[in-house]
């Protein structure tokens, strides 16, 4: 189908008609010539020859041009050649007297031919020029100006209406041609063109469409020329009604509409219609439609409304706040927590909006208030993130309010690109993390705090000395640090129970902090420790640790229990040599160490010489390691008298380290250092071994009615170790010793220091068939409750007491204390340092049943004891002391 804009059809132009005029002309002219002479029958003459035969030439080549219009015979030269040529036989025909013709029409037929052909001036020129033959063809034949003028106008008269004729002709050819070309070009574009146009007359009748509409709508152009009439969803029809109604009232209208139609196929395709109303335009006279299939862009938009509801809904549930900003710094986006949090409603409230320009410190309209200095501060942390490019991740922010942090954030902060790399803005994400901070800071302050007393902890304290010792060379500042220790504190626990024991800690932690200036540093290190951090010099040190212990001078008293408690302290001060904390506080606690040994309840300083002792114990420590897998340690057996008739009843194992650097050490001096070290638990074990291994093979010697017993000291240390019951029943399992042949001797200080425990252990160890011993009695403050229930066989006798027997009446009152309680308790006892023979018989009188000491002899090694055991010979009971 064809837009009937323009009418095709053949249309003559000039040239054309040229080609059938001026083959007109020539054979006219030529049956004249051929009429006039067979008519007259004049003699040919032989111009008239020429001429006829010029004419005749003119006819067959206007013939031929006729007949084949391909051929280019129509060039302005030949054209002005075929001119003059017919103009010459005109003219040579009007002058032969033998054959006259009527010259006039001839020259207006040539005129008006052939200003068909030529343009312009040309055209005007020969128009002229034939005229003007014409003229002197009369002129010469006689012709008055009567005769010739006339025919003179009307051949320039006709020349000139032919021109015109021409130039109307070739006018109206060229815009035919424009007009058809305009029609092919709009069929090509409408073919080609992926939007519907349509045009239909006032009733809305197609009248055009284009081919495009069975790509929209899957109908073809025929049948929508044939009235096929889509159908318009049922919610649009109404408003697609009304529309088309006002685009053809009014002549010129438009309409601009989106509608569903639905597809031949069956589902509903979304177009969006423009029409125009052209029934005023002859041209046109109709309504112009352009329908564009919008299905996709549709859809398109419907799932972006959708992913921005989506989007919006995340950004609004999220606890954090969430904002974009331009270029500007202007809000773009802010999610629902920001609005809440600075009291808006919407979005479109704060888009526009920088962060100086939300409401200030007086926080209008119930808002919350941004202070001026914060709003600022967050500009232009925006601003240098949108110009720097440079994200800002993890920045912790405070929100202060009357110089309090009120509010921590962690914000992330993202500059933002359009597609060509330019910065257009940035996105943060601000998430309130105070709770989680202040749980943070809850957690920091328990992992550097004590729990129970609320006081700094060790790691504190630690950190503390840390960052007061200074790089070396530079001289300390002044620091002195007390290491403060409750005496017997254990007791209190075991006595009072937990509860007391951590009420007693408190109100000794309320004590020591009263006592001291707000500027010393008070720490709980340990259990019953406390650590101090003065930077009062050490006779201002000293003064405040004697404060200390006047503090605890007033018992303690918790509900209706009264606990009389007592400490020992250790002050030492920050030296160049103190490289780490740890080295400041061993010299503190050397000396604490040393106020224990000196009798407890009191100060002491560390000084040059408990360096020197301290260091010792140190390297003594180090050395102590090794002694054992160095077979430093050796063991001697002191034998055990029965005080009735002076016979060998058992030995007592004791240690003995031979060190290549120290020499000879007393067990007194490397024990404690082995139990603080731990390394006791280690050789406790060896020592039993060894002890058992040889008990067994002199049993196996010496076989008695009465076996012989070792008795082999253990250290609380050990006795506390988890897996020291169960190395002991193996070891008596591997050696094969008669378990009740094994005593094991605990200090009466040490089971007294925690006897719930100690109880317990004992108990254990009890049931696996070995015997018990209570050593050092009397030294210790044994409880009478507690000593009724511990699980044990023997008391031994401290050598304290011993030594006085037979000189101090006093000494000899305790023994028999000792003895006859010992008795209550259906006790064993055991005398030790017994070094007289008066001793011996003070011991035998009061009833004691063994004695042990360098009377009878000191520890000797396993080779001499055996020789004691194979020799069997009673010991002598009033003989004078031998070694
Ligand atoms: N003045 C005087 N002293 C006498 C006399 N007779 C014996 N002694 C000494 O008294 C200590 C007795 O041992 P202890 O009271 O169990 O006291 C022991 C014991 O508590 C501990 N000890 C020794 N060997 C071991 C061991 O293998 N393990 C553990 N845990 N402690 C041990 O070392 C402490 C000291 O042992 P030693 O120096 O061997 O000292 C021994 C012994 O040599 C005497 O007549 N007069």
């Amino acid at each position: 189908m064809k837009l009937p804009l323009v009418r095709a059809g053949g249309a003559y132009t000039g040239p054309e008609i040229f080609r059938l005029a001026s083959l007109f002309l020539y054979a006219s002219l030529l049956l004249e010539i051929c009429l006039l002479w067979w008519m007259d029958k004049p003699g040919s003459t032989r111009s008239v020859k020429v001429s006829l035969f010029v004419v005749a030439a003119l006819a067959v080549v206007a013939l031929i041009r006729f007949a084949r219009p391909g051929l280019h015979l129509l060039g302005r030269r030949h054209v002005l050649l075929e001119l003059l040529a017919a103009g010459a036989a005109i003219g040579m025909l009007s002058l032969q007297s033998q054959l006259p013709i009527a010259p006039l029409p001839w020259w207006i037929g040539l005129a008006s031919v052939f200003a068909l052909e030529l343009q312009g001036s040309l055209a005007l020129a020969v128009i002229l020029a034939v005229a003007v033959a014409g003229a002197l063809t009369s002129v010469a034949t006689g012709g008055q100006p009567e005769d010739w003028l006339p025919g003179f106008f009307v051949t320039l008269f006709a020349g000139l209406l032919s021109a015109s004729l021409s130039k109307a002709m070739a006018a109206n050819q060229a815009s035919l041609e424009q007009a058809l070309m305009n029609e092919r070009r709009f069929n090509v574009i409408a073919r080609a063109a992926r939007h519907v146009f349509m045009i239909t007359d006032r009733r809305f009748r197609t009248t055009y469409i284009n081919p495009a509409i069975t790509d929209v709508l899957g109908y073809s152009e025929q049948e929508m020329l044939a009235g096929a009439a889509p159908a318009i969803h049922p919610e649009d029809l109404p408003r697609r009604n009304a529309n088309l109604q006002l685009l053809r009232r009014k002549a010129g209208a438009s309409l601009s509409m989106k509608l569903r139609i639905r597809h031949r196929e069956g589902h509903w395709v979304w177009l969006e219609i423009r029409g125009y109303n052209m029934l005023h335009d002859p041209a046109i006279g109709g309504l112009v439609f352009s329908i564009e299939d919008i299905s996709a862009r549709v859809e398109a938009e419907r799932k972006l409304t959708e992913e921005h509801a989506l989007l919006r809904t995340v950004l609004d549930l999220n606890p954090s706040m969430i904002y974009a900003k331009d270029s500007n710094g202007r809000f773009t986006i802010t999610n629902a927590s920001f609005q809440k949090h600075y009291g808006y409603a919407s979005d479109a409230e704060l888009h526009g909006k920088t962060t100086e320009e939300l409401p200030g410190a007086g926080g209008e309209d119930g808002r919350h208030p941004v202070l001026p200095e914060t709003a600022r501060r967050m500009h232009l942390q925006d601003m240098h993130v949108i110009r720097s490019g440079v994200a800002v991740e993890n920045l912790e922010v405070q929100d202060m309010r009357d110089g309090e942090v009120e509010r921590w954030y962690r914000t992330f902060k993202y500059p933002l690109r359009d597609s060509s790399g330019a910065a257009s803005g940035m996105l943060a994400i601000v998430r309130d993390v105070t709770d989680s901070k202040e749980y943070e800071m809850r957690l920091e302050h328990l992992a550097m705090h004590d729990s129970l007393t609320g006081l700094p902890n060790r790691r504190f304290m630690l950190k503390m000395i840390a960052d007061l010792i200074l790089p070396e060379g530079v001289p300390p500042p002044q620091i002195a640090v007390l290491y403060f220790d409750l005496d017997f504190f254990k007791s209190v626990n075991d006595t009072h129970g937990h509860d007391t024991g951590d009420r007693c800690l408190m109100e000794v932690a309320r004590r020591i902090r009263y006592e001291l200036p707000p500027e010393d540093m008070v720490s709980r290190f340990g259990g019953d420790e406390f650590v101090i951090l003065t930077h009062a010099g050490m006779d201002a040190a000293r003064e405040r640790a004697s404060r200390l212990l006047s503090a605890l001078d007033r018992p303690v008293v918790i509900d209706d229990i009264v606990v009389k408690l007592h400490g020992s302290i250790g002050i030492a001060k920050l030296l160049p040599s103190h490289r780490t904390p740890s080295e400041l506080i061993r010299d503190a606690d050397a000396a604490m160490y040393q106020a224990k040994e000196r009798g407890r309840n009191r100060v002491e300083a560390f000084n040059a010489e408990l360096q020197v002792w301290a260091t010792r114990r140190a390297q003594m420590d180090v050395a102590l390691r090794f002694a054992l897998e160095r077979k430093e340690l050796t063991l001697v057996y002191q034998p055990q008298v029965a005080l009735a008739d002076g016979r060998l009843c058992g030995f007592e194992l004791l240690l003995r380290w031979n060190s290549p650097q120290y020499g000879e050490i007393k067990p007194d001096d490397f024990i404690p250092i082995a139990e603080r070290s731990g390394m006791v638990v280690p050789i406790g074990l060896w020592a039993l071994e060894q002890a058992c291994i040889q008990l067994k093979k002199w049993h196996q010697a010496y076989p008695r009615q009465t076996p012989v017993t070792l008795g082999v000291n253990v250290s609380m240390r050990q006795l506390m170790h988890s897996s020291f019951i169960g190395e002991v029943a193996q070891i008596l399992v591997r050696t094969g010793v008669a378990a009740n042949c094994i005593e094991l001797e605990l200090t009466e200080s040490s089971a007294m220091a925690n006897p719930q425990q100690t109880i317990e252990n004992l108990s254990r160890l009890k049931s696996l068939g070995v015997r018990l011993a209570l050593d050092d009695f009397g030294t210790g403050y044994s409880s009478l409750a507690y000593l009724q229930r511990l699980p044990i066989d023997v008391l031994k006798i401290d050598r304290a007491f011993a030594r006085g027997l037979g000189l101090d009446n006093n000494d000899a009152g305790i023994v028999q204390m000792i003895l006859t309680l010992a008795q209550l308790l259906d006790l064993d006892t055991i005398a030790e340092g017994v070094e007289t023979a008066e001793q011996i018989t003070v011991l035998r009188r009061l009833g004691c049943r063994m004695g042990q000491g360098y009377f009878f002899s000191a520890g000797v090694p396993a080779a001499q004891a055996e020789r004691l055991l194979a020799a069997d010979q009673p010991y002598p009971l009033s003989l004078t002391a031998h070694a």
